[in-house]
């Protein structure tokens, strides 16, 4: 597949790893359609895409809202001239011990991170439909994805929910052409983790900093990882090096998690 008249949408990508995903499909030839709930972020990342040469559209958006997700792939191939590549990247943390977690806490993360993913595949299949073409779709799942998390129940729960969609969806979108599969980071320095961090601490009397060191050094590579790192799995679940790979969602963490 030559990449340089290639469209890929990438959720989430204002900052972390998102962004690192944008940057890097960019580099490999795409042109990028950028969406975040935040604005500002995006188009300094849009920025960065247009001084190294890329092409690139930005689009304010909620994963969550079924109607905005359509909405930012119909924006994607009408400004870019196609769509290809869905990267369902956005998604919050939730750090709760399973005895507090409230209604409204449950719902918050399953309609992000489960609700806004699931629109994010349909969304994209039925354009590859529409266009008459094969497609990639790739979602964001978690070594929390694998296994279950203490305080951050709800969040394992929404990410072992996207491990079942790419699974669902790999099979049923197969004949189509489609491929869908997920990528299972472990401890990336992201503002997310920043969140992580101060929300145990909070809960925990734990010094600032601690739980991601905590974290850090039961990695078996010693080291936290990147958006980088993680942007190269994505960049081969995007391209057509992963054409006979579906229904995966693949750990990159460092070792951690061993399937
Ligand atoms: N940071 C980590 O250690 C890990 C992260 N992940 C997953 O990777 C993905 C990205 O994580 P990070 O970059 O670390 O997070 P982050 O919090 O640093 O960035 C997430 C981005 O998504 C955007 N976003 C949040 N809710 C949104 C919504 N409803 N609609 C549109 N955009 C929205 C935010 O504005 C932000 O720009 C998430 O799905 C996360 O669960 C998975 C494993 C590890
Ligand atoms: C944020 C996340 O997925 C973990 C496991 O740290």
């Amino acid at each position: 597949m030559a990449l340089e008249n290639k469209v890929a949408l990438v959720t989430g990508a204002g900052q972390g790893i998102g962004r690192g995903i944008a940057l890097r499909l960019a580099r490999d030839g795409f042109k990028l359609a950028l969406v975040d709930l935040k604005p500002e972020p995006l188009q300094q990342v849009a920025a960065e895409i247009m001084a190294a040469g890329g092409q690139v559209t930005s689009l304010e958006a909620d994963i969550s809202d079924r109607d905005q997700v359509y909405a930012a792939i119909d924006h994607a191939e009408a400004q870019l001239g196609g769509f290809d590549v869905m990267v369902n990247n956005a998604g919050i943390a939730q750090v709760q011990p399973i005895a507090e977690v409230t209604p409204e806490e449950i719902d918050k993360v399953m309609k992000i991170n489960v609700q806004g993913t699931l629109w994010g595949i349909q969304a994209a299949a039925a354009k590859f439909i529409q266009r008459g073409h094969k497609g990639k779709i790739v979602n964001a799942c978690s070594i929390a994805g694998h296994d279950g998390f203490a305080m951050l129940g709800a969040y394992s729960a929404s990410k072992f929910a996207v491990r079942a969609l790419t699974q669902a969806a790999a099979k049923e979108y197969a004949s189509r052409g489609i491929t869908v599969n997920a990528y299972c980071p472990g401890i990336v320095g992201t503002g997310m983790w920043e969140e992580i961090d101060a929300r145990f601490a909070e809960l925990t009397g734990a010094p600032k900093g601690e739980t991601f060191r905590k974290y850090v050094d039961g990695i078996a590579l010693g080291r936290a990882e990147t958006p980088d790192d993680v942007a190269s799995l994505v960049s081969y679940l995007a391209g057509p090096d992963s054409d006979y790979v579906t229904g995966q969602s693949i750990l990159i963490d460092g070792g951690i998690v061993y399937r």
